[in-house]
């Protein structure tokens, strides 16, 4: 999906909403773990009660990789399954030595390869640019670099003081370097929704991926204020408050209530710029 195609998509559906399918197989309803493969059924029916209110999914490739093979299976079947109107975000933190990126990129974006058809990927970039770019050789793909996370131990390495920035600046301002807005994103936390205005003016064309709100507390009052561009410019992930609103036979219903609810607060914000 393109730069403008995404843009697009934020307008029509007034949304900027990344639903993170986060799928804990002990966190299912209980009523689901007769079926032959739990965790998609579970992800289908999370698509369809979400899917008028979501511009993008994120699947966390750790919640299918500790499946083993049956975790990758419902991975490709939910890959499949999403609408291609849709950004699609395999959420893997990735990023090694240029020829073993260049295996993590055919993963997640080559199904010729046996890898799967992804239109983005989490990149780490601790490892620099040779570790990042076998990711940006793939055109039409995006890496989304992570800059200012949202957990706490984000302090003890990006936001470290080198010369006259914090390392994430730093990262943010290299990377630019490397792509331009139509193949790179940078990962923002809704915790450290302070930094947006800051992040902003170091990337005022990239379109961030900002997980946090919700469950981690992050206000999507404050990213939408700081951080949304005449483009849009934001996906703003929630996973858990909208997969686990219940554990009942109620649980799509109610995660197309949490997902609505954050649409139409979106919808509020949108309105604010245009
Ligand atoms: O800084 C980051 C980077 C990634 N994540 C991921 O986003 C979701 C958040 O889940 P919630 O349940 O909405 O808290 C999850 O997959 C994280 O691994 C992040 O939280 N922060």
């Amino acid at each position: 999906m393109t730069y403008s195609e995404l843009s697009e998509q934020i307008f029509q559906k007034q949304s900027y909403l990344c639903v993170g399918l986060d799928t804990d197989s002990r966190k299912l309803p209980p009523h689901l773990l007769t079926e032959a493969d739990p965790v998609f059924t579970f992800n289908k029916a999370i698509i369809d009660a979400t899917i008028d209110f979501a511009v993008a999914y994120k699947p966390n490739i750790a919640f299918y990789e500790a499946q083993g093979p049956r975790g990758w299976e419902s991975l490709q079947k939910t890959l499949d399954y999403i609408p291609k109107d849709c950004f699609t975000i395999a959420d893997a933190k990735r990023g090694d030595i240029g020829n073993t990126s260049d295996l993590y990129a055919r993963t997640f974006f080559d199904p010729t390869a046996a890898g799967l058809a992804f239109d983005s990927v989490t990149v780490a970039p601790y490892m620099g640019h040779d570790s990042v770019m076998p990711f940006l050789a793939y055109k039409g793909k995006w890496v989304i670099l992570l800059a200012l996370t949202s957990n706490v131990g984000s302090a003890d390495f990006q936001r470290q003081i080198i010369g006259d920035q914090e390392l994430f600046e730093m990262v943010i301002e290299t990377a630019k370097t490397w792509a331009g807005p139509d193949q790179l994103m940078f990962v923002v936390g809704a915790t450290q929704a302070n930094e947006l205005k800051r992040i902003r003016e170091l990337a005022p064309d990239n379109f961030l991926l900002v997980p946090g709100v919700g469950t981690q507390g992050g206000s999507l009052a404050d990213v939408s204020r700081l951080g949304l561009t005449k483009t849009g410019g934001l996906l703003v992930n929630a996973s858990r408050s909208i997969l686990y609103a219940s554990d009942g036979t109620d649980f799509a219903d109610r995660a197309r209530a949490e997902a609505k609810a954050l649409q139409l607060e979106m919808a509020h914000h949108l309105a604010t710029i245009s």
